[in-house]
């Protein structure tokens, strides 16, 4: 799948696809995604080489006004996900999430995709799990990430994207920019979970997370400004060839405009997907195209990266 073909005229209908783990581990959700009849598109849960269970539970809590995990990076495996490409129609464009443990395992899974010629599917390498233990985010260590884009680059000749963590520097928007400017990168999918976060149960002094002592990525509406900070730092910075998918913050139409007006070709929906159900996706399709029908906006191209700022 190329984006941006599916993305030149684009009404609201296919704008919108689930936040990589949400929905989207086992063959029934990735079924129930496939079936979906509103989202335009949709992305596994990120795969590592084997199966693994994740972290310990309990590891995801829902906030208020947002969510914190510690999934640990729970899925079925490399193989399990190519079989169910192989055994499945793709109504719509399946995007397949790879977050290795390592260089090596990003590069293994990656030499697989590209010799399989049956796969001729977008890919989104993961640099931004902020949850495997002992692990750091090779998107904040710019060497390594540079390091593991030119091997990858160096032999993958298929759409790659990558899914980036939330900068907090306009110098590291800079940096990232100019590093991943230097790549044939097909997108990035900005924001990740804000690493890291810890939430507090008060009545009874207690973390509400088993693993890492409580901490987590959070998600949900209370991520928006960051996540649209990171949408248009990135969509001013980055070559025009590189799509933008914007993830973060999404509950209602409104929020999925504001990412749009910042330079999202397509927006993803994570925290509000997981605890409204799929039914989010025609909810906040709706609330989208009210609004542009009352400002008079027939394609998202009439407004997309078209936010104004104070002269
Ligand atoms: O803990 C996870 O599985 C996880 N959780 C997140 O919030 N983002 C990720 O990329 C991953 Cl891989």
């Amino acid at each position: 799948v190329d984006l941006s073909a599916q993305i030149a005229n684009m009404k609201v209908n296919n704008l919108f696809l689930n936040a990589s783990g949400i929905h989207c581990q086992t063959e029934a959700e990735l079924d129930d995604l496939m079936q979906e009849p509103v989202s335009g598109a949709m992305v596994t849960k990120s795969m590592t080489p084997q199966s693994r269970f994740g972290n310990p539970l309990p590891r995801y809590y829902r906030l208020a006004n947002g969510s914190i995990n510690s999934m640990g990076l729970p899925n079925e495996g490399f193989d399990y996900y190519m079989d169910y490409l192989k055994t499945h129609d793709q109504i719509k464009p399946v995007i397949v999430s790879v977050a290795g443990r390592s260089k090596e395992e990003d590069l293994a899974m990656l030499h697989t995709l590209q010799d399989d010629d049956s796969y001729q599917g977008l890919t989104e390498l993961n640099l931004s799990c902020p949850n495997v233990i002992g692990e750091p985010q090779m998107a904040y260590d710019f060497p390594a990430a540079n390091d593991l884009l030119k091997e990858v680059f160096s032999f993958y000749k298929k759409p790659l994207g990558i899914k980036l963590p939330p900068y907090f520097d306009l110098v590291h928007f800079d940096q990232i920019a100019e590093l991943l400017n230097q790549y044939p990168l097909s997108h990035v999918n900005t924001i990740n979970s804000i690493g890291n976060g810890l939430w507090i149960d008060v009545n009874s002094e207690t973390v509400v997370l088993k693993p890492k002592g409580g901490f987590g990525g959070v998600g949900g509406s209370m991520v928006l400004p960051t996540a649209l900070a990171n949408v248009r730092g990135l969509r001013q910075r980055l070559n025009p060839s590189i799509k933008i998918i914007g993830t973060g913050g999404v509950t209602n139409g409104r929020d999925a405009f504001a990412h749009i007006l910042c330079g999202a070709e397509m927006v993803s929906i994570g925290t509000q997907l997981y605890e409204e159900g799929l039914g989010a996706f025609e909810r906040v399709t709706r609330e989208l195209t009210d609004i542009m029908e009352a400002k008079g906006y027939e394609l998202l191209a009439d407004f997309r990266g078209k936010l104004k700022v104070i002269e």
